[in-house]
């Protein structure tokens, strides 16, 4: 496992008195997009956070004011194929996935910017979701060929129902804070200055909770949802195929190269 101190793509704090491990999404130049690399430290930091006594809770968050995470890496995916050098060989994103849910430790998204494709579900992930104004968020694997047919759509229709969640995935417009609030995609919109603020107040009030009962919870708000993790391997194995695809690639090329992509031929 990655250790804290060779994080490239990330950054990890553990900050005491509010007994909090901070994770930060740390490539702002590509819109704190994951590659491989990313998805691997990203794991590293929730295996460290959850093995750490000293940590309640876990703020997930992204450099700059911009981007929380614009989700894969589309300019890597169109100069490569792939999302690079990983340190098992695999693309592990559904295990970042995993390890957000259970991880027996609240986990607060703080969305500082975008939050679109992949970078869209991991917010949904997460336990909490506190938003900048600026604040941005929506779907766009249609447009640059890719899906999430596990928890990033069966999931999030669980969180702001079936009609949003077609609309989200089907429209793929991008929706400002204050309408992911009222969807009920957020729990608080904040003035961007104020943001981390507001996540260190929502950790110190858990950190002075019983993290037993905190447990329980959290394993039990997951277990109605869990068999979702079955739907996301067979969404997962189609999507590995699917990438390789020459629809896949026109979307991917059509991105990186600035221009609307042709999808005619695959209808
Ligand atoms: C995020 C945006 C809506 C922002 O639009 P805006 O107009 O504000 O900014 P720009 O478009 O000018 O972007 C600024 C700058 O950042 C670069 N950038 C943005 N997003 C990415 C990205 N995802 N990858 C790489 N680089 C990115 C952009 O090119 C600009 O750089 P310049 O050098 O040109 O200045 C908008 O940018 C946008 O729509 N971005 C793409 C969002 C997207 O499609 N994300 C990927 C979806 S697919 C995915 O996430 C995914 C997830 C998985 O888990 C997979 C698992 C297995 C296989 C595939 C998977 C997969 O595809």
């Amino acid at each position: 496992m990655i250790k804290a101190e060779d994080f490239t793509d990330i950054t990890y704090q553990v900050e005491e008195p509010d007994a909090v491990a901070v994770v930060t999404i740390n490539r702002p130049e590509r819109y704190n997009s994951f590659r491989g690399r990313t998805v691997d430290e990203l794991i590293a930091a929730f295996k460290h956070a959850w093995a750490d006594r000293r940590v309640a809770s876990v703020i997930l968050t992204g450099a700059g004011d911009k981007a929380f995470c614009a989700g894969g890496d589309v300019k890597e995916r169109a100069e490569t194929g792939g999302y690079g050098e990983t340190e098992w060989g695999i693309f592990e994103i559904q295990r970042l996935h995993q390890a957000i849910r259970e991880i027996p430790k609240p986990v607060i998204a703080a969305v500082n910017g975008v939050a679109v494709g992949g970078g869209h579900v991991l917010h949904v992930l997460c336990d909490l979701s506190i938003a900048s104004e600026t604040a941005r968020f929506g779907q766009s694997g249609p447009r640059v060929g890719s899906f999430d047919a596990g928890y990033g759509s069966a999931y999030l229709a669980r969180v702001v129902g079936e009609k949003r969640a077609r609309q989200i995935w089907f429209l793929l417009d991008l929706y400002d804070a204050q309408t992911a609030e009222r969807w009920g995609l957020v729990n608080d919109v904040v003035a961007p200055d104020a943001l981390l603020d507001k996540a260190h107040e929502y950790a110190r009030k858990i950190g002075s909770y019983s993290p037993t009962a905190l447990r329980f919870l959290k394993h039990s708000f997951n277990a109605d949802s869990d068999h979702l993790q079955g739907l996301g391997n067979v969404a997962f194995a189609g999507l590995d195929l699917f990438v390789e695809s020459d629809e896949a690639k026109e979307g991917a090329a059509a991105f990186a190269e600035k221009r609307d992509p042709d999808f005619s031929p695959y209808r």
